[in-house]
């Protein structure tokens, strides 16, 4: 298949992103144009400057600029253009469901109110399902580096927008804030009806993803790849049918991975486990949702097949009925039935 034929065959193909925080989708130009509309001075004089500094060899080096970039955003109207913004991406790479990430305590704690963060969140999810039809869900994600008591605070003061609400994540600094450290988080979040997933594996070992599952008892595990160094979790991540939500580009560009083509995701693939592909932090690695799809298939040599197979497993990990699967899995069928590539 031609490079062509491939980008245009994955274009096409419907698919879900699961692994989206919604300020990891802030570009350049837009964090100039809100830093100067709400009177935010950045360290940066340009565009082209913020896309140097661009340039991490940790997960760390770039959590330290991603919070610094996010104070740019005040007011309800700037968080619904940014939501808006990134599905007008998603829409052009031929995306038709996400469920995005979303960090309360980024905001909160500068001293923005909740309701007027998350409220302009939703806004724009709500523009984007009215102007393209696409549907989305929110996840909030508690941000493991101040600990699981912000995290229970987090969570009481997210209770009047619970409705609004699908599940629980958890993001940020992984190494030194072992999942296990949250067990009284998730098991208040699981009363409260919300769906569980958390990152584990991203630069964190095997054991935290083994743990984010018993001690946590999420449904979706958010990266996972240093599952990859324990053979016997590959197959039990197998067996119960886990999904993983990969972001290829982060880890290339966080250095948890030398290069695509030494990415597991097809070891994992072929494992049998779930793998879905997702962008992460997309104004910030290079890619988004197509970009992602595009350059893991080119590396890893990802058949026709193998990529629908992989976009099902972004419906199949939805937290949607099964009826609402079932109709998006139909569509990636017909999809592949009749696409003349
Ligand atoms: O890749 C990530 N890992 C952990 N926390 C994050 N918060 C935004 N992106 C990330
Ligand atoms: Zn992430």
């Amino acid at each position: 298949m031609s490079d062509s034929t491939l980008a245009r065959f994955i274009r096409g193909l419907p698919k879900a992103e699961l692994h989206i925080h919604i300020e990891g989708s802030l570009e350049p130009e837009l964090m100039f144009r809100l830093a100067t509309k709400n009177g935010v001075t950045l360290p940066y004089r340009s565009v082209e400057e913020v896309r140097q500094a661009y340039n991490f060899d940790s997960l760390q080096s770039f959590l330290d600029l991603y919070y610094m970039a996010a104070g740019v955003l005040l007011h309800r109207a700037d968080f619904a253009a940014l939501t808006e913004a990134y599905f007008d991406r998603l829409v052009a790479d031929g995306g038709v469901y996400a469920e995005i990430f979303f960090d309360p305590q980024t905001h909160t704690d500068r001293g923005i109110a909740l309701g007027e963060a998350l409220g302009g969140v939703l806004d724009g999810m709500a523009r984007a399902e009215a102007r393209h039809g696409i549907k989305s869900k929110v996840i909030l994600c508690c941000l493991r580096h101040l600990g699981e008591a912000e995290g229970l605070r987090m969570l009481a003061e997210a209770e009047p927008f619970l409705d609004r609400v699908v599940g629980l994540g958890l993001d940020s600094s992984e190494r030194d804030f072992p999942p296990a450290d949250f067990k009284r988080l998730y098991d208040a979040a699981r009363a409260k009806g919300l769906r569980l997933v958390a990152h584990a594996g991203e630069e964190g070992p095997a054991a935290f993803v083994r743990d984010a599952l018993d001690v946590l008892k999420v449904e979706r595990i958010d990266h996972g790849i240093r599952a990859i160094d324990d053979p016997a979790l590959v197959a039990r991540l197998a067996r119960a049918g886990t999904t993983l939500t990969v972001c290829p580009l982060s880890n290339v560009r966080l250095c948890t991975v030398n290069s695509l083509s030494d990415h597991p995701l097809r070891r994992l693939h072929e494992a049998g486990v779930k793998v879905t592909i997702n962008s992460d932090d997309p104004a910030y690695f290079g890619g988004y949702l197509h970009e992602n799809y595009l350059q893991t298939a080119q590396a890893l040599n990802l058949t026709e097949p193998e990529l629908a197979e992989i976009a099902g497993n972004s419906f199949r990990g939805a937290f949607l009925t099964d009826d609402e699967k079932a109709g998006y899995l139909q569509r990636i069928t017909a999809y592949v039935r009749d696409a003349a590539f």
